[in-house]
């Protein structure tokens, strides 16, 4: 049987992880594709010193291996928005299959690289972008077929969560776990793309367009990042029973689509409150099988590659086939006739309960002038925690309230930071209580 030839543009942490799985286990991927799978070329800037690259053909110009007409499949592994988007468009004119584990590419230009695809009748596959090396794409494009999808709920950031995990741990400060997690190869290029929430985002709108059959639309994710979880929060979290994780969280509703990234208070006993370190996991709430739950590695260079290599061997299999009968990018079949044009809901029309944690003043009355102001807005407190005043005259207060419109909540705290008696910003973190399962 003929080989199905590949060219790996991007010999970094996941470029080389992937050459190394793709060499190692050679056999027994021919066995699964029922033909050799075979490295044609390599694109490069710099080799991970894990890497060697021996006798293979290697350019510094990846364009030429989009252009190679030994070239089956490229495999994007640079990263990055514009270079990426131009390789890829140029591979697919080119009349070559796509491989990437690129989110952010596909979160932002999806849409115009799946159209190309389809009018050239290549395939793009991008299992690695989402939770690494987790099938999660896989399960819900085609595991979960059947399914009308109520919610997607995921801690889908292996850097955010090693951070968060070591910080509460180990009471270390969020810098140095960081740099570690960097050194690891977990983060991005730009590491705020992981604390502020981005990645995040670009992973959340593409499990958002598998689930309900809607256009990427990353633009209108809603994107708050980890940087502002004081030790402080950590502690009060636990006092209170819960975790906090920074989670995706997508759901159908009335009135839309929620789509939203942001820190999250989990009651411990949860499963995805249980999730620690570079793990992923995520919760999907299907309306026939039920909630199910996807774990596994979100980052790493073998973890991601056993995505990057999977997908190769989807597309080795697929290729005989006539692109028409393929399981489509965001599972609905069709590029325009079958997208759903369900709104994605603005931030203010969310109901959730919140955390809060404010710093006051140590005088008679602030707390009372606090409570009206929540419920001049119509929110209850369901527990509230007054600690000694540790901080000169200010003292920290910690809330719980009942679930509540983000608008509401959003008023609220703006009155709150305008009064005399409190200093600083309020903080607040979202409550989630899922159902069962997750
Ligand atoms: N590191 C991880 O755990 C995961 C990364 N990803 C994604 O995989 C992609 C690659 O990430 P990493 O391997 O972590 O990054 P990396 O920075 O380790 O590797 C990227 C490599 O691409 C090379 N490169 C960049 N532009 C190039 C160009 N124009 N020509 C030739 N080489 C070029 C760089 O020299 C570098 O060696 C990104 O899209 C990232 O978001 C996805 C899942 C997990
Ligand atoms: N930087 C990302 C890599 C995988 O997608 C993460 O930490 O999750
Ligand atoms: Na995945």
């Amino acid at each position: 049987m003929k080989p199905v030839r590949v060219g790996i543009c991007g010999l970094g942490t996941v470029g080389g992880g992937t050459f190394n799985v793709l060499t190692r286990n050679a056999d027994d991927i021919a066995r699964r594709a029922g033909r050799p799978i075979v490295i044609e070329q390599v694109g490069h800037r710099s080799i991970h010193p894990d890497c060697d690259i021996t006798g293979i053909n290697a350019t510094t110009d990846v364009f030429e291996v989009a252009t190679n007409p030994n070239v089956d499949v490229l495999v994007e592994l640079i990263g990055g928005y514009d270079m990426a988007r131009e390789l890829v468009l140029t591979a697919i004119e080119h009349g070559k299959h796509v491989v990437t584990a690129n989110k952010a590419l596909i979160a932002v230009h999806g849409n115009e690289i799946f159209k190309a695809a389809h009018e050239k009748g290549v395939i793009v596959a991008f299992e690695a972008a989402v939770a690494g090396g987790i099938p999660v794409i896989k399960s819900l494009r085609e595991g979960l077929g059947a399914n009308r999808i109520e919610w997607v709920a995921g801690i889908i950031n292996g850097t955010g969560n090693y951070i968060l995990t070591h910080m509460r741990d180990e009471g270390r400060a969020f810098e140095d776990v960081l740099a570690e997690a960097q050194a690891l190869g977990y983060a991005e290029s730009d590491p705020t793309f992981d604390v502020e929430g981005i990645d995040a985002a670009h992973k959340l709108t593409i499990l958002a367009s598998i689930a309900y059959g809607v256009p990427l639309q990353f633009e209108k994710a809603f994107t708050e990042g980890i940087s502002r979880i004081t030790a402080e929060d950590v502690e009060q979290a636990d006092n209170l029973g819960y975790i906090i994780k920074h989670l995706g969280i997508s759901k159908r509703t009335d009135q839309g689509l929620e789509l939203r990234v942001h820190p999250t208070l989990i009651p411990k006993e949860r499963l995805l409150a249980n999730v620690h370190g570079v793990k992923n996991a995520i919760a999907i709430m299907g309306d026939a099988v039920g909630p199910t739950l996807y774990y596994g590695a979100g980052a790493g260079a073998e973890p991601t590659a056993s995505a990057v290599v999977a997908d190769i061997l989807d597309v080795a299999r697929d290729i005989a086939t006539d692109h028409h009968y393929r399981v489509p990018y965001l599972a609905f079949s069709g590029i325009d006739e079958d997208v759903s044009q369900l709104p994605i809901m603005p931030m203010e029309e969310i109901t959730t309960a919140y955390y809060l944690r404010l710093l006051a003043v140590d005088r008679p009355g602030v707390l009372a002038r606090v409570a009206t102001i929540l419920s001049e807005q119509g929110i209850s407190i369901e527990a509230l925690i007054q600690k000694e005043a540790t901080e000169g005259e200010l003292v920290p207060i910690i809330l719980m309230t009942h679930r509540t419109k983000e608008r509401q909540m959003n008023e609220a705290i703006r009155e709150i930071e305008a009064m005399a008696d409190i200093a600083g910003p309020v903080t607040r973190i979202r409550v989630e209580s899922l159902g069962e399962g997750e």
